[in-house]
């Protein structure tokens, strides 16, 4: 039976200049436990899509069924995990998760099972050691592991993350996509994941999603990822079958589906295949302890990006 069925999704959206469709008939079936990401060039509608999955917005054709049910309004067995974290600033780490569980287990779970499944989902996180810290006394990678750890904790059985990555540095960024790929083994959730990041893509995916051009977005093509799990970045740098799944990637984006304003970029770039072109320019953290954590991790970036270079 298909888990996750996005069946016929299009959407229109109201604007000044009258109705603007972002998505036109867009179809997937996802089962139990897949890792699915969308890709796609910026504002093509991949987020639309996610807010419909989530029940946040609702489709002006088809619609979402998850294990047999329609899907009309946000529900705690789909988490969402977004790019800035999203936590609540004046409650602690151990609160913040709390406040999710409380809301999913309240009256199904007594309160020292209750206390023993928070800290376990930050445990797997690696974040027991923050439990009483606030937001802003903590870095930005350890923010988004809290916000990992809420959604987990809500025990979804779909989790759905808007570049949960995107504004982390390099190093951070390997170390949590390792977590997430095992603790997405360990627990088997389904998982639909937006990015920007063609590697992030490929070494975390079944099946890399890959969109369209708005208006009326749609899937353009689907490419199964036939990798053997665990994986590891290292070994597959060097992979042939890992740089012909990229390689597809990236000729889906730069050759298929290339933005009129991006060719005079890309003829510019000494790399064509840069995946900064995909990307928007991200918000900055905020200046105080981040960016200094940040100073430093982005020695150690330095570093590994020449490793993988050179690799
Ligand atoms: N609530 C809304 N009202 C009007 N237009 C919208 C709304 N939400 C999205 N859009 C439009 O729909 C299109 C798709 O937006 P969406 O945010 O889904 O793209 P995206 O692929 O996620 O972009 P990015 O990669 O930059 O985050 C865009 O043209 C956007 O302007």
């Amino acid at each position: 039976m298909v888990h996750l069925d996005i069946s016929d999704v299009s959407i229109e959206f109201p604007t000044s200049k009258g109705p603007y469709k972002a998505l036109d008939g867009v179809n997937l079936k996802i089962k139990q436990g897949e890792f699915i990401s969308l890709i796609g060039h910026s504002g093509c509608g991949k987020s639309t899509v996610l807010n419909i999955v989530a029940g946040l917005y609702q489709a002006t054709r088809g619609g979402v069924v998850l294990d047999g049910k329609e899907v009309d309004e946000p529900g705690p067995e789909r988490a969402v995990v977004f790019q800035n974290h999203s936590l609540l600033p004046w409650l602690s780490v151990y609160q913040n998760v709390e406040l999710a569980v409380k809301q999913v287990f309240k009256g199904k779970k007594t309160k020292a099972e209750m206390k023993a499944w928070i800290e376990h989902n930050l445990e797997l996180v690696h974040m027991t050691h923050a439990l009483d810290k606030r937001p802003d006394e903590i870095s930005g990678g350890m923010k988004q592991r809290v916000g990992i750890a809420r959604a987990l904790a809500m025990e979804p059985t779909v989790m759905l993350m808007d570049e949960p990555f995107g504004a982390l540095d390099a190093l951070t960024r390997a170390h949590l996509q390792d977590s997430l790929m095992e603790i997405q083994s360990d627990l088997n959730n389904t998982v639909i994941m937006i990015t920007h990041d063609v590697d992030e893509a490929v070494l975390l995916s079944d099946r890399i999603v890959m969109m369209t051009n708005g208006p009326a977005a749609t899937v353009g093509d689907i490419l199964d990822i036939e990798l053997p799990r665990p994986r590891n970045r290292i070994q597959l740098a060097d992979d042939p079958q890992y740089n012909h799944y990229r390689h597809e990637v990236l000729s889906f984006l730069y050759e298929k589906q290339r933005k009129p304003e991006e060719h005079t970029v890309a003829k510019s770039e000494s790399k064509p295949e840069s995946a900064q072109l995909l990307q928007e320019p991200k918000d900055k953290e905020p200046k105080g302890k981040e960016s200094k954590d940040k100073d430093a991790d982005n020695k150690v970036e330095h570093k590994a990006k020449d490793l993988t270079e050179a690799a």
